[in-house]
């Protein structure tokens, strides 16, 4: 059984608007990426770590990030498609030999707070449940708005963020991204994929500093968990 991070990096970050790619902004002297990736290198529960970028930035990607800060268990870097849904099957599509049992950690490139000591218990539930998904609790009460009304209120005792990681036995998430794409299904995870197939996902509490960096606020709240030496 092999257990192998895909780590999608081949959006745009269109939200974040800077000159260059939101994976490739430093922070403490390193891309975001290369903290990412730090992540399940140092990871003895990672065997391998497929990176997916866009296609015309692998060769920086490669150069400027895998190769200069020697990431090993990196085994190959491959590109992207128009949503995130695509490229992470892109990813899926670049495991060599996957087996079923193969546990697949699916973890945003831009997400470098995530708390490695999770790794084992997130390998762990995905190989007992079938799925599992790193999140948080709400904290404040969430609208149902539409048309700029309020149109419901749902109860936030059972509201939770999905984060990444999120893992899966290789059969499940590969049936999960095949039936999504014959039914023209996109989600804004991969859990959802597996959830409309009926079987079932777990929740493990992840941490509310696994934020995504997706606009300019994020980096802000990057710097201050940086000099957070409680980190
Ligand atoms: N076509 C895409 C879109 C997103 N991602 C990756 O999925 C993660 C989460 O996406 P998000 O933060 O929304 O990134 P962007 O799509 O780059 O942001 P934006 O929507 O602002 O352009 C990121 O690591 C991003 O690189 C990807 O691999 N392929
Ligand atoms: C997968 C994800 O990070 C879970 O929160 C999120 O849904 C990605 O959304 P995005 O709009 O593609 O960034």
């Amino acid at each position: 059984m092999n257990t192998t991070a895909l780590i999608p990096a081949a959006g745009m970050g269109r939200r974040m608007g800077a000159s260059i790619n939101k994976q490739y902004l430093e922070l403490a002297g390193r891309p975001i990426l290369a903290h990412t990736l730090a992540l399940f290198e140092n990871s003895p529960d990672i065997d391998r770590i497929i990176v997916i970028s866009p296609q015309e930035e692998i060769p920086f990607c490669r150069e400027q990030v895998v190769s200069r800060y020697g990431f090993r268990k990196v085994h190959d870097i491959v590109a992207g498609g128009a949503e995130r849904q695509d490229s992470v099957r892109n990813g899926l599509g670049a495991l060599p030999e996957p087996s079923g049992d193969d546990i697949v950690l699916i973890h945003d490139g831009v997400r470098p707070f995530m708390p490695a000591a999770l790794l084992p218990e997130v390998i762990a539930t995905a190989q007992q449940v079938g799925g599992c998904v790193v999140g948080v609790p709400v904290k404040d009460t969430v609208k149902e708005v539409s048309d700029h009304r309020v149109v419901g209120t749902p109860v936030r005792e059972r509201l939770w963020l999905a984060q990444t990681p999120q893992a899966f036995p290789f059969s499940v998430i590969r049936r999960a991204h095949d039936r999504a794409l014959a039914e023209n299904f996109r989600g804004t995870d991969d859990a959802s994929l597996v959830e409309r197939l009926g079987l079932p996902v777990a929740m493990v509490q992840g941490s509310y500093r696994n934020i995504k960096i997706t606009t300019p606020e994020d980096l802000t709240l990057a710097y201050a968990f940086l000099g957070d030496k409680s980190l």
